[in-house]
């Protein structure tokens, strides 16, 4: 089986593609795949690392004005379709599917036109505008959240959750968080803005750093690449209590969630998919620079379930934010109360339902 994915730009999309072929490499270990993505985005460094064959083209996003950036954006599409099409036909891959970001546009639109069976993977309940162009032409649209399903047409769609849920899975029961210097026995509040960071969530966390060290739980405080130097240059003034470990991103996040009993976090899809998959309490602070505002309808889904709490960026401070940690972890009836309810709302199943409408598009 052979398998094209597709898929960039920031980790949300990215992960649930890297999921589903861990997923399918064991079911099915004859299988080999190809991704597509760009040079730019986090797919080149994060593909690579899993050590499948990356190739990449070159593609950019439609501005909402008119633009003459939008010109370019054309030209760039169609030169991605043409060098997609060389790849794909090298390649000869079974099914295409794309998870999301730009540059899956011109790579599932070649498929398609090479009538290759394709799917994209929406982890949204408001997709994005790539998306919605490429499910008049694939033959599947597998969905995360029943939301989306009227956004793309009927006969198409497919409820299958997030991959990356059915990875976070299989790690339960690791200890490689002991490999962070955290002691598995004490609670542990996991922060983090996404996968590329949050300014406004690192600044919240910043004032407070004092306040953190007498806590009876240890904080996992992941920066964001582009923002640690500048993190660790202010808690190099403060010092860094021992209750406290800071990185500038976690590779091995499935191994570590599990034994996590807070997140604070944005409220990107696949993070969600993650916490409800694994049943972890979260604190959810969305994005408000996305598309129609989707991180918070994401957060409103958990918080109406009563399996988080959302602070919006707007009200986010040094106070807000420690008063709504403490809320949770220094009630455990509480923090229980939500973990069972963050995972009434998972679907641990999504990467076999994902392998089962690829194994039927191939016959
Ligand atoms: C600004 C933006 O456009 N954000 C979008 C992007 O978010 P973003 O890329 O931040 O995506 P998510 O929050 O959905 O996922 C982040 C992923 O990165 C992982 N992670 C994070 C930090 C780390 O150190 N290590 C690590 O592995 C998380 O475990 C998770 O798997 O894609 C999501 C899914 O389509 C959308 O819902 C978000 O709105």
């Amino acid at each position: 089986m052979k398998i094209v994915l597709s898929g960039g730009g920031t980790g949300g999309h990215i992960y649930p593609a890297l999921a589903l072929a861990r997923e399918i490499k064991k079911l099915n270990p004859e299988a080999s795949f190809l991704y597509i993505g760009t040079e730019k985005g986090l797919e080149s460094d994060l593909v690579r690392r899993e050590g499948i064959p990356f190739e990449a083209i070159e593609i950019t996003g439609f501005k909402r004005s008119l633009s003459l950036e939008n010109v370019k954006t054309i030209m760039r599409f169609l030169t991605g379709v043409s060098k997609s099409k060389k790849l794909l036909k090298q390649f000869k891959p079974d099914v295409v599917i794309g998870t999301g970001g730009y540059v899956c546009g011109p790579v599932v639109y070649a498929a398609s036109r090479l009538n290759v069976p394709t799917i994209i993977h929406e982890q949204n309940s408001v997709p994005g505008l790539t998306n919605k162009f490429l499910s008049r032409y694939v033959s599947k649209v597998a969905i995360s959240f029943e939301e989306s399903a009227q956004f793309f047409p009927k006969e198409k769609v497919i409820l299958t959750g997030n991959p990356r849920g059915s990875e976070v899975v299989s790690h339960i029961g690791s200890r490689a968080i002991e490999s962070l210097g955290i002691d598995s026995n004490k609670p542990v509040v996991l922060i983090f803005g996404g996968s590329r960071g949050a300014k406004a969530i690192n600044e919240a966390v910043l004032k407070n750093i004092e306040a953190l060290k007498d806590k009876p739980y240890q904080v996992i405080y992941i920066t964001g690449e582009v923002h640690y130097q500048s993190v660790k240059d202010e808690l190099d003034l403060v010092g860094t209590p021992p209750n406290i470990i800071v990185k500038p991103f976690i590779h091995n996040m499935p191994e570590i969630l599990p034994a996590v009993d807070l997140v604070v976090s944005r409220a990107g899809a696949t993070t969600i998919a993650e916490l409800t998959a694994l049943g972890i309490a979260s604190i959810l602070i969305p994005s408000p620079y996305v598309t129609n505002n989707h991180q918070e309808k994401n957060a409103q889904a958990l918080v109406a379930d009563g399996a988080a709490m959302m602070i919006k960026e707007s009200d986010l401070n040094g106070n807000t934010l420690l008063k709504t940690i403490d809320d949770i972890m220094l009630d455990g009836e509480k923090n229980k109360m939500m973990k069972e309810a963050a995972k009434r709302k998972g679907m641990p199943d999504s990467a076999r339902r994902m392998f089962q409408i690829i194994k039927d598009l191939k016959r």
